[in-house]
């Protein structure tokens, strides 16, 4: 027994198409990109844009370098009308740049649409009508030629009105509707017939729009029907080939990129995706996919915040946070591994000077975007040293040691374990600063004076002045060193014996304000290890409150209490 009622549902038809091409070809060259938010994404939304969000969204259009942007449905809506009038009265619209207007294949409405673009330098006048089967069944109730007439009808209107604008010129684009749902000899007959009316030129040639009206079916079928259609249909050289994806199985890009590899010229989409049900293919998300394989995407999205604001504002839509290449948490790893990866990607670019971007993880530089590195890494439970590492680095300057990181993210890992929150990088600081810099109980470094040794010149005898459960002391040893000397001290007056394994210190600032930060691994009476770190403006008082801060964490952890400072 089914687990649901798939017998509601037919599987789609495979095309017969065994020679294809496009399985083996690669995108080389953007396509010709026409926006349809105007008037595809406006009419999906749950409340259309008015005057002032629509000259928004057309301005940011032509400032990314849209050659051809659909700016409504004129004789559909006053707004509609009124917008394509002020634009083309107000000279809103650049040389280079050509308004396209859509229109249903009757009379009333080309007439309509033909007064709105009185004045236009260039203006694409789309045409459609619905061919598929179930829409000539259910919405027309026509046959295929009653169907083929009203686009040959329509074709010949828009023909007759080419006079009435002498100062435009007109570029049809003729749209079988439900393009993925109309059987392709069909689809070539009436877009043949069109063509007829039409005579397109190869100089003047016009647009055929193959629209997945409803995306019905995996990708590689519309690049069938894509290349099958430009293989087949007369007069290749005399109309460009544009597509119009949806994404109602959530492959609209893939259809987009599959039908551009089987031979389309141009492709109509929105930014984001915005648009009927799941959307139109998402323009934004296309050309960055070309950018990623160093195609030139003839568009500019250097900001794409900036971007993503502005969709938002007009459309009143939200973009999700996991959006391709736009989302707030896309260029965001919260996990351990890829932390790692990443912070060593960094690593390796900047000592390499790699000009081509390899980083794992991420496909694509943020600062390409406009997008910072800051948010790159951000630390919860689910993160590991890595991230932790690179988030005190990056904001405060310390490089700590492979041992240590794995030391304090333990620390990290209890906190965001209890908490379940996220840490920011100044909850890092704050948590390293308590957990090493502030660990001052019940020894605290508080000064010291360095004496050359009498008897042996790379001896030296210190006196330190330190605080132990608050009372002052003054202790003296003697070693190759000031830690070394330091050690001595604690050993033979406080019984404190501790072993230096390992050492290492480096600035942090510069000029004036720079401090040490010295990292101290030390061993106890125990066999365990465990670090310390001092930070100071001189070199050896960072190393001897960093000896200090080992000391004060051994003897938490001796008395198994927490090792933060009191
Ligand atoms: C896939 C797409 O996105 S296509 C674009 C869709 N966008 C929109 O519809 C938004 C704007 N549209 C509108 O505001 C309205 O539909 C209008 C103003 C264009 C037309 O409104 P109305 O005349 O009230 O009718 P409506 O849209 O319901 O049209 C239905 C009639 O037009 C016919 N029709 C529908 N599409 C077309 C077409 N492309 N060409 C010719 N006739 C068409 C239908 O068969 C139907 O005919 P009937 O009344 O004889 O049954
Ligand atoms: C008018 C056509 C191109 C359309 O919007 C669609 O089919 O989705």
């Amino acid at each position: 027994m089914p687990t649901m009622p798939i017998e509601k549902y037919r599987a789609f038809q495979q095309i017969d198409l065994p020679n294809r091409t496009w399985p083996s070809k690669t995108i080389t060259k953007a396509p010709l990109w026409c926006s349809v938010d105007l008037r595809d994404g406006n009419q999906a939304l749950i409340e259309p844009m008015g005057h002032e969000r629509k000259l928004r969204m057309f301005r940011a259009l032509v400032a990314m370098g849209f050659k051809e942007i659909e700016v409504g449905f004129p004789s559909a809506s006053q707004t509609d009308f009124d917008f394509t009038r002020f634009l083309i009265e107000e000279g809103e619209i650049p040389d280079g740049v050509t308004i396209q207007v859509l229109t249903q294949a009757r009379e009333e409405l080309i007439t309509r649409t033909f007064e709105s673009i009185k004045g236009a330098k260039r203006a694409v006048v789309h045409l459609y009508n619905s061919t598929s089967t179930l829409q000539r069944r259910v919405v027309f109730g026509l046959d295929r030629e009653g169907i083929k007439d009203i686009a040959v009808q329509g074709t010949k209107v828009v023909k007759r009105l080419v006079s009435t604008v002498p100062e435009t010129e007109i570029v049809l684009e003729y749209s079988p509707e439900s393009f993925t749902g109309t059987e392709l000899d069909f689809a070539k007959d009436v877009c043949e017939a069109v063509m007829d009316v039409w005579q397109p030129t190869a100089s003047k040639p016009m647009i055929i729009n193959l629209p997945a009206t409803v995306e019905m079916a995996t990708p590689n079928i519309y690049a069938d029907q894509i290349e099958w259609f430009a293989r087949n249909v007369k007069w290749r050289e005399r109309y460009l080939l544009s597509l119009h994806p949806h994404n109602d199985r959530g492959t609209g890009v893939a259809a987009a990129e599959l039908g551009v590899m089987a031979g389309a010229d141009r492709v109509e989409g929105t930014l984001f995706g915005n648009g009927e049900r799941t959307g139109n293919v998402d323009v934004v998300n296309l050309a960055l996919n070309m950018f990623t394989q160093g195609v030139d995407p003839e568009l500019v999205i250097d900001d794409i915040d900036e971007l993503r604001r502005t969709a938002e504002y007009c459309n009143q839509l939200p973009v999700h946070p996991r959006h391709p290449y736009a989302g707030d948490l896309v260029f965001t790893a919260f996990s351990g591994s890829h932390q790692d990866a990443i912070k060593k990607g960094f690593a390796a670019r900047r000592s390499q000077n790699d000009v081509v971007w390899e980083v794992p993880y991420l496909p694509i530089d943020p600062e390409d975007l406009g997008r910072s590195y800051e948010a790159v890494i951000r630390v919860n439970s689910q993160s590991g040293k890595g991230g932790v590492a690179y988030l005190l680095e990056e904001d405060y300057g310390l490089h700590l040691p492979r041992k240590l990181q794995i030391e304090f993210s333990r620390v990290v890992q209890n906190f965001t374990d209890t908490t379940g929150k996220e840490v920011s990088a100044k909850d890092l600081f704050d948590m390293f600063r308590k957990e090493y810099l502030e660990a001052r109980y019940p020894l605290e470094f508080v000064d010291h004076v360095t004496l050359p040794d009498s008897h042996a010149t790379e001896k030296r005898t210190m006196t330190s002045h330190v605080k132990l459960y608050g009372s002052s002391k003054e202790v003296h040893g003697h070693g190759t060193g000031p830690i070394d000397a330091f050690c001595d001290s604690l050993a033979k007056e406080l019984g404190i014996a501790l072993e230096v394994v390992d050492y290492s210190q480096h600035a942090v600032g510069k000029g004036a304000d720079a401090e040490a930060v010295t990292y101290v691994e030390m061993k106890g009476s125990g066999t365990a290890t465990l670090f310390g770190v001092g930070r100071d403006r001189n070199v050896t008082v960072a190393s001897l409150k960093a000896v200090a801060s080992a000391a004060n964490r051994l003897h938490a952890q001796a008395a198994g209490a927490s090792v933060a400072a009191k």
